[in-house]
């Protein structure tokens, strides 16, 4: 049997409208227009294009987009103090800096610089502690949005095997924080794991997340498990033929293998079309959210944990 597709895309646009249906009522009711800062530093082009796409689903939906493009070479005191600014601006709701961030910069100093009540990634300590303790606190939005689209396909998750591939502080390990807070049985696979195929076939979900082009194979799949792809590897694809500097085109794969899995699993997520667009929809969930708890308003219901 083949897979069932999620429509991660299709997906994104229904919670992008409930997102936009209530940043129009904050406008109408409480005079408030919910404010989402994105700050990049330095230039790579795969983040410029996220960064674009961020700014303009942000307006999209109502909201104000600040964007804080700064110099490659910036140094940590003068990031630091933008994110001050920013942290003191009430019309700023959300604050999203761009990772990766350049080497001499120190990620975890930076992150843990933005105010945790604006910190729309949920990579924040405090954030971290309050998901890993069960407390009310704001949530990654790639792993929220992979427990949404999951939610909705299975109901309820409890008691499901849930194997997460990929332990990074962005996807893996939040993703397994908060699968386990839906009741599921959950295993963490890593680079130094043991017989990862072993591992995967015992799952009724599993989630890829670990920036290797196609490496799980139909065959490590059980049968009506459903796989939720993370993600995003960009391969030559000569088949395409050459870009206009005469290199060879690309396209974009994810983690899993989609042709084999989609023959055992029972639902599967694509790439481009699945995860991704339910990231940055997310972002734009949490930033309401984040608005309606500074102004102690009442949250929007169904995105968030
Ligand atoms: N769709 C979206 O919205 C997003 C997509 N992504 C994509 O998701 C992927 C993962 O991102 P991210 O979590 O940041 O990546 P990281 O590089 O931070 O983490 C990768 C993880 O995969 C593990 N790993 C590496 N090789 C293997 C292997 N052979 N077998 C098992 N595990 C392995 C690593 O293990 P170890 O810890 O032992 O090194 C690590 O835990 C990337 O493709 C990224 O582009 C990321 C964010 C958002
Ligand atoms: N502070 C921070 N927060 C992030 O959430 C964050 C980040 N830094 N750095 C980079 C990663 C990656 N990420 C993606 C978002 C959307 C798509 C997305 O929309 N992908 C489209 C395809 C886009 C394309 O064609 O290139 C899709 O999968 O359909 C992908 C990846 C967010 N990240």
């Amino acid at each position: 049997m083949a897979a069932t597709i999620i429509d991660g895309k299709g997906f994104a646009a229904t919670v992008r409208e409930k997102v936009a249906a209530h940043v129009a009522r904050l406008k109408d009711e409480n005079g408030i227009t919910p404010g989402l800062a994105v700050v990049l530093v330095g230039e790579d082009p795969a983040s410029q294009v996220y960064v674009r796409a961020k700014g303009k689903q942000t307006t999209e939906v109502g909201m104000n987009s600040y964007e804080h493009k700064l110099e490659a070479d910036t140094s940590e005191a003068d990031l630091l103090a933008v994110i001050d600014k920013l942290n003191n601006d009430p019309t700023v709701h959300g604050i999203l800096v761009q990772l990766p961030l350049p080497k001499h910069l120190n990620e975890d100093l930076i992150i843990n610089s933005v105010a945790p009540a604006k910190d729309v990634d949920g990579f924040h300590i405090s954030n971290v502690g309050l998901l890993g303790t069960g407390q009310k606190s704001m949530v990654p939005c790639t792993p929220l949005g992979c427990l949404m689209m999951l939610r909705d396909h299975h109901g309820s998750l409890s008691g499901l095997n849930a194997v997460v591939i990929g332990r990074s502080n962005i996807v893996g390990k939040p993703m397994a924080q908060l699968l386990l807070g839906d009741s599921c049985t959950v295993t963490i696979a890593h680079s130094r794991t043991k017989d990862l195929a072993d591992v995967v076939r015992r799952a009724d979900i599993v989630v890829a997340a670990v920036g290797r082009a196609e490496m799980v194979p139909g065959d490590w799949i059980k049968q009506g498990a459903t796989v939720i792809d993370v993600g995003i590897n960009r391969i030559e694809a000569p088949e395409k033929g050459l870009k206009e500097d005469g290199s060879v085109k690309t396209r974009l794969v994810g983690d899993v293998d989609f042709v084999s899995c989609s023959e055992r699993a029972g639902a599967i997520t694509p790439v481009p079309g699945g995860v991704g667009p339910m990231t940055i929809a997310c972002l734009l969930a949490n930033t309401v959210t984040a608005c309606c708890r500074a102004n102690g308003l009442a949250e929007p219901e169904g995105l968030t944990a």
